[in-house]
């Protein structure tokens, strides 16, 4: 069986619970508080520059030219998507943030599958940012039910063709480079995908609470 589908069997519930809370419902109705939107697209812009980094340093570690370009790509067009949502806040609202908690826990996962763990389970870490992101992208834009949704652009961004055709890709090259692993290997990237499948779901909840420091 391919390593991905047994991936997606594994957070098959946490996908479920996703797509549950109120931050994706109150998203897809369009009724979710601009001021939560705000908070986490600040966060996801501290995000996604951490990102980027992290698919550019996965790149340096295949060997596949392919795969290597592959990510190359990836981290790039994360860049243009960091700073099209620094752009906006440039224009709306000065303002520095620092990573809210979870924002700062997921980050540095990745960072740290990068740095101290193989290739892949690094790029397993990675792939829910992919894989579930199109999901709940697909999913929200099957079951809208407004015309007008003010957060449609951002809805678009991945539930849009473009965006399916990187997911596609990376998702067959954790199968390339799980299919020369070990079991033991394999295991490690399900949990790394596993793991991050949480944070997902955490970096959600965490702008709905709009997380802060608590001390
Ligand atoms: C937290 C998070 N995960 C995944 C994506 C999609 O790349 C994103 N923008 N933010
Ligand atoms: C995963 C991801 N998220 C924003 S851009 C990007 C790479 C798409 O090529």
């Amino acid at each position: 069986m391919k390593w991905s589908v047994e991936a997606w069997r594994r957070i098959e519930g946490i996908y479920t619970q996703i797509l549950e809370h109120p931050f994706i419902n109150d998203l897809m109705s369009g009724e979710l508080e601009r001021e939560k939107f705000n908070f986490y697209l600040q966060q996801d812009s501290l995000y996604l520059a951490e990102f980027g980094k992290v698919l550019a340093g996965i790149a340096g570690k295949l060997e596949d030219s392919e795969h290597r370009k592959a990510f190359l790509d990836f981290a790039s067009d994360t860049v243009s998507v960091e700073q099209a949502v620094h752009q906006f806040y440039l224009s709306d609202q000065k303002k520095k943030t620092t990573a809210s908690p979870s924002c700062l826990l997921y980050t540095s996962f990745i960072h740290k599958q990068l740095a101290a763990a193989s290739v892949l389970e690094a790029a397993a870490a990675v792939l829910p940012c992919f894989w579930i992101y199109k999901k709940v992208g697909d999913y929200i834009l099957a079951n809208q039910s407004k015309e007008d949704n003010p957060y449609q652009n951002w809805i678009d961004t991945y539930g849009g063709e473009e965006f399916a055709q990187a997911v596609e890709k990376a998702i067959s090259i954790c199968d390339k480079l799980a299919v020369q692993a070990s079991i033991e290997k394999r295991k490690k990237m399900w949990d790394a995908f596993v793991k991050a499948s949480k944070m997902e779901w955490i970096f959600w909840d965490s702008a709905y609470k709009k997380e802060g420091w608590p001390v």
